[in-house]
């Protein structure tokens, strides 16, 4: 679905991306992780279009999106949340959801402002869907109050489901369960299964928290100063050598296999 070749990024000095490979398959979970500052957020700011790569290629289903605005990528089936939470916070927990919506939706300014009969209909549709996105999560009865009033965790929650309103593809969460306690990071974790196995839905997710990681994940992508050193299953990324080098320091393989 997600095919990227040869991708750099240089800030000034700083090589935040160095001749990345990765492909992302259909129906898949895969999870990039890697130390602090290993690229990871970078990359997920290249393939939504929000930063330019300095070189490389990204192609989904196909069609190149190297360089495309934000707004086309994400008609063409890629939705993101962010490492800290971007909600409109004055905004109510059901418009937070319907602006995701809107870039599906056809009607024009002018529609809009006349109140056709086509765009109320949309309106309707998006609210509809809107409301059924909030079931998901048991969040419909509170759909009037503000964002900023939710806990926590349902707020990073509801920023998934804002981000599933744009019906997406491929679905990006930067850090999803980043400040959770252990039974929200629970919730979250089965809710993200539910996405792949009910909903079809193809996810890229960066994660620090390794249980969640292994638990779910069908392919690991290590990254480690902007460069993959391993890819691969759950149990093999746990016994990579490079790997617990890249978290715990150079030496750490030989010490930990005595
Ligand atoms: N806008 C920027 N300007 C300059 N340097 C940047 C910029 N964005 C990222 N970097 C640098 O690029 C490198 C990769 O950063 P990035 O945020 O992608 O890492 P990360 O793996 O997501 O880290 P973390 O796990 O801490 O979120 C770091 O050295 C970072 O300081």
């Amino acid at each position: 679905m997600l095919n990227i070749t040869g991708l750099n990024k240089h800030f000034g000095g700083v090589v935040a991306l160095r001749n990345m490979n990765l492909a992302v398959q259909s129906g898949c979970i895969h999870s990039i992780i890697g130390p602090n500052g290993a690229g990871k957020t970078t990359l997920f700011d290249i393939i939504t279009g929000i930063t330019p790569p300095t070189s490389g290629n990204i192609q989904f289903n196909a069609q190149t999106i190297t360089l495309m605005p934000p707004s086309r990528i994400a008609q063409l089936g890629i939705a993101r949340t962010f490492q800290n939470i971007r909600l409109f916070s004055s905004m109510s927990i059901l418009d937070n959801i319907r602006v995701g919506a809107h870039c599906w939706t056809k009607s024009s300014l002018w529609s809009a402002l006349l109140r056709t009969h086509r765009q109320r209909q949309e309106e309707q549709q998006v609210e509809e869907y809107a409301l059924h996105l909030l079931e998901t999560c048991g969040l419909a009865g509170r759909k009037d109050e503000l964002a900023r009033n939710l806990p926590y965790g349902e707020q990073r929650r509801l920023e998934i489901l804002r981000a599933l309103a744009q019906h997406p593809q491929l679905l990006l969460l930067d850090e999803p369960t980043a400040g959770m306690n252990p039974q929200e990071t629970e919730e979250l974790t089965k809710f993200i299964l539910h996405l792949k196995e009910e909903q079809k839905l193809t996810i890229l997710m960066i994660e620090h928290d390794m249980k969640v990681v292994m638990a779910i994940s069908d392919t690991i992508s290590v990254l480690d100063y902007g460069k993959k050193i391993a890819e691969g299953k759950a149990e093999a990324i746990q016994n990579n050598p490079k790997v617990i080098e890249a978290y715990l320091g150079r030496g750490a393989a030989n010490s930990l296999s005595v």
